[in-house]
């Protein structure tokens, strides 16, 4: 069956149905992810996106569920430029078009995704759909959608759920998180209740927590002024760490401020330097907004990353407060690992914290 990805500016790509056959409109993102399917589709922070994958071909061994990063997708189609004809057959359990099919996500390949990517690349980021037919209608409907300002609300917990160990507690403010934040705080076996984004800071702070991370998660970090509060509210008084969609409210929070990127960072080989030490890491990203330079020299923060290829600021440390943030996807999946330390700096920034505390 035929299906057309048509994006606002009335470019139409044609291609093949795979997965389920409805049709969906969101934001086009292109990652450079050549694995880690199952990671990327159930990666929350693409709530609401529909995802061009830019490799030739895609996805050569079926899904494994020990991949998952959420329970419920919440990504609004996928984009493929080939996939293997075995993953075409919905009837394998394991395939890639049975689990898109299962979870009622639209996907069309074939298409030619190097097109894709330099039209994104030229006019920037854009609404598009996956749709049955190519007519005007089509385009006057994306043009008319509205992307949801309330993706945070959508895709955080409801209510709040232990992920018990025996070590620090950590108050992890779920912004859309991925599971595998979650694996490296039970890897440093810490003790962490998850809870939902609008939780206020004095009732964070009845838990008694060690530390308070802020996860990734999908929007605009101004859609959610009450974690914005909230992060001022803690701020100096117990170790904070921000990842993406937390690190912009950490710095918002501190008086910087955000731009929208023209076609963002998408896919885990994007290169990033930490500045201290001169190394450069291959980081996984997914972000459409950045912290500008503009008015940085105005907060307490100096910049610990920046990215490589377009200077983008990828982390920041407070210069007295037990504050710390990373733009890019620490925890990976998929891939690389070079940033997984990130969260041992996160237990030493507790662990010296503690010990400031009892001198
Ligand atoms: N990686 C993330 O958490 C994404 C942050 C934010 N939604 C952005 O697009 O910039």
């Amino acid at each position: 069956m035929k299906k057309y990805l048509i994006l606002e500016d009335g470019t139409v790509f044609r291609g093949d149905s795979v997965g389920a056959t409805s049709i969906s409109t969101g934001e086009l993102v292109v990652t450079n992810n050549i694995g880690g399917l199952e990671q990327t589709i159930t990666d929350q922070t693409y709530n609401d996106q529909i995802i061009v994958f830019i490799a030739p071909l895609i996805n050569t061994i079926g899904m494994n569920r020990d991949d998952y990063e959420s329970i419920a997708l919440s990504c609004k189609g996928v984009i493929f430029n080939s996939i293997p004809v075995n993953q075409m057959n919905a009837s394998n359990p394991s395939s890639l078009a049975h689990f898109l099919e299962k979870r009622h996500l639209p996907g069309i390949t074939n298409i030619n995704v190097q097109r894709l990517a330099a039209h994104i690349k030229k006019h920037g980021s854009m609404k598009a759909s996956i749709m049955d037919t190519d007519d005007e209608h089509a385009i006057d409907q994306i043009r008319a959608l509205v992307i949801p300002r309330d993706r945070v609300k959508t895709v955080s917990t409801k209510q709040p759920y232990p992920n018990p160990n025996v070590g620090f507690k950590i108050a992890v403010i779920d912004l859309g998180l991925k599971f595998s934040i979650l694996r490296q705080l039970s890897i440093r076996k810490c003790d962490s209740v998850i809870l939902p984004y609008n939780t206020s800071a004095e009732d964070i702070m009845e838990l008694d927590p060690d530390a308070v991370l802020f996860t990734s998660g999908p929007g605009d970090p101004h859609e959610i002024p009450e974690t914005i509060t909230t992060c001022q509210q803690l701020e100096g008084k117990i170790p904070i760490m921000g990842i993406g969609l937390g690190h912009l409210v950490v710095a918002l929070a501190n008086g910087a401020e955000i731009e929208r990127m023209r076609y963002g960072h998408h896919g885990s080989n994007v290169p990033t330097l930490e500045i201290a030490t001169e190394n450069i890491e291959f980081s996984n990203h997914n972000h459409n907004y950045a912290v500008a330079h503009s008015n940085m020299a105005r907060t307490n923060f100096f910049i610990t990353y920046r990215c490589v290829n377009d200077n983008v600021i990828e982390g920041l440390r407070h210069r007295s407060d037990p504050t710390m943030t990373v733009q890019f996807q620490p925890e990976a999946a998929p891939g690389t690992h070079d940033a997984l330390y990130v969260f041992d700096e996160f237990i030493e920034m507790i662990n010296s914290f503690k010990q400031g505390k009892q001198l």
